[in-house]
């Protein structure tokens, strides 16, 4: 039998194995180990027809980009490990972060702010409601980081969070990502859109009003139930008994408030996990609406290509189960450089100086996990 039950395997035990080769997802529902899969699917076509020809049991593992156009990094994996969710405690902290240093941000919070503004007036001339604009920064350790260690770095800082690591060939996709794109599992489907954010604040009463602050946003319940609706009708032809929940629930992150809900249905005959995450990605959490004028603002004022940022981690078994993350809250590692990005949505009534607050809170999930300050220059 090809794949491994791994009845002994726990997450501390698949993070001691996992190596810079391997594809790593912890989720909620369980984490998995493929230790070195076969890289070399670039295209969703690929992915789709590897999977059907695949023995029995096989799992097809890794990342699609931003832009489903650009070349994918998945492959197939007949040797896959499992154990069961983390839980606060199950990882440790790993002792040997290597001390890190800012090296530049592109753009700095100044030129981002004018993005924003940019972006703004093209919601007033009337053909946006809503872009996700994107920052990145670039950390430098003092030594080239083990991919191992900063990947149990984040696993110990938010056990509850989509915490991954994928080969993208010379460099390493890691993050901890709020968001389930979508899953599909024992007969069910579930999609989390996660839209609306606040900061945590170590101060307990401070924290509070900044939930409660975002539980009573218009403009954070607007843009969530924007993206929630454009979830369930890219659901709606591969799924049947669709539930949408009226009002989003609070969830809390290491770092961070979120607006999220839940929608779940039953997906239709022959639908794979896998083609529920197609049809539905990028979704208006990581691009906007309409689509087309989104990504079109994206290219012209964001100053790098986003890649694998804001693109999809995850797998799906033969039998069509799996799971895909959103791949937010990350960076890119490649020798003794960290690439971070974040992002947020600007709406109508956004302004530049809350959209560079909000990119400097989603940076924090990774500067905290691996020690490092706020500093930016
Ligand atoms: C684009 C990011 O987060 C998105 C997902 C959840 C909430 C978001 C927000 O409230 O702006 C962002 O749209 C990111 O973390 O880089």
């Amino acid at each position: 039998m090809s794949v491994r039950a791994g009845e002994h395997d726990t997450v501390a035990t698949l993070l001691r194995d996992y190596r810079p080769e391997s594809f790593f997802l912890a989720s909620p529902r369980g984490v998995v180990l493929a230790p070195s899969p076969a890289f070399g699917l670039t295209s969703p076509d690929e992915a789709r027809s590897a999977l059907a020809d695949a023995r029995p049991g096989t799992l097809l593992v890794g990342a699609f980009p931003f832009d489903l156009r650009r070349p994918a990094r998945v492959g197939l994996s007949e040797r896959v490990r499992h154990a069961a969710p983390m839980v606060p405690g199950s990882v440790t902290t790993p002792a040997g972060v290597s001390a890190v240093r800012w090296s530049w941000n592109d753009p700095d919070p100044g030129a981002y702010q004018v993005a924003v503004a940019r972006a703004l007036d093209r919601i007033t001339a009337g053909d946006l409601r809503k872009v996700v604009l994107a920052r990145s920064a670039e950390l430098i350790a003092d030594r080239p980081p083990r991919p191992a260690e900063l990947l149990a770095a984040l696993a110990a800082s938010d056990p509850s969070a989509y915490v991954f690591a994928t080969d993208l060939g010379r460099r390493t996709l890691l993050g901890a990502s709020p968001e389930l794109l979508v899953s599909r599992r024992c007969g069910t489907v579930l999609a989390n859109p996660i839209v609306g954010s606040a900061p945590r604040d170590p101060d307990p009463v401070q924290d509070g009003h900044n939930a409660t602050a975002l539980l009573r946003s218009v403009k954070e319940h607007q843009e969530h139930h924007m993206v929630v609706d454009k979830v369930a009708d890219a659901l709606a032809p591969l799924c049947r008994r669709l539930r949408v929940p009226k009002l989003p629930e609070l969830l809390r992150t290491a770092q961070m408030w979120h607006l999220s809900s839940r929608v779940t249905a039953l997906p239709r005959e022959g639908v794979t996990a896998l083609d529920l995450a197609l049809a539905l990605h990028p979704t208006p959490a990581v691009c906007g609406r309409p689509d087309g004028s989104a990504r079109e603002v994206i290219n012209e004022v964001e100053p790098f290509r986003r890649d694998f940022y804001t693109g999809i981690v995850g797998w799906t078994d033969t039998w069509g189960d799996g799971e895909w993350a959103i791949a937010l809250r990350c960076g890119e590692l490649r020798d003794a450089s960290l690439r971070l990005y974040a992002g947020t949505g600007v709406v109508e009534t956004s302004t530049p100086e809350e959209g560079a607050a909000g990119t400097s809170a989603q940076l924090r999930t990774l500067l905290s996990a691996l020690g490092a300050g706020d500093a930016e220059r």
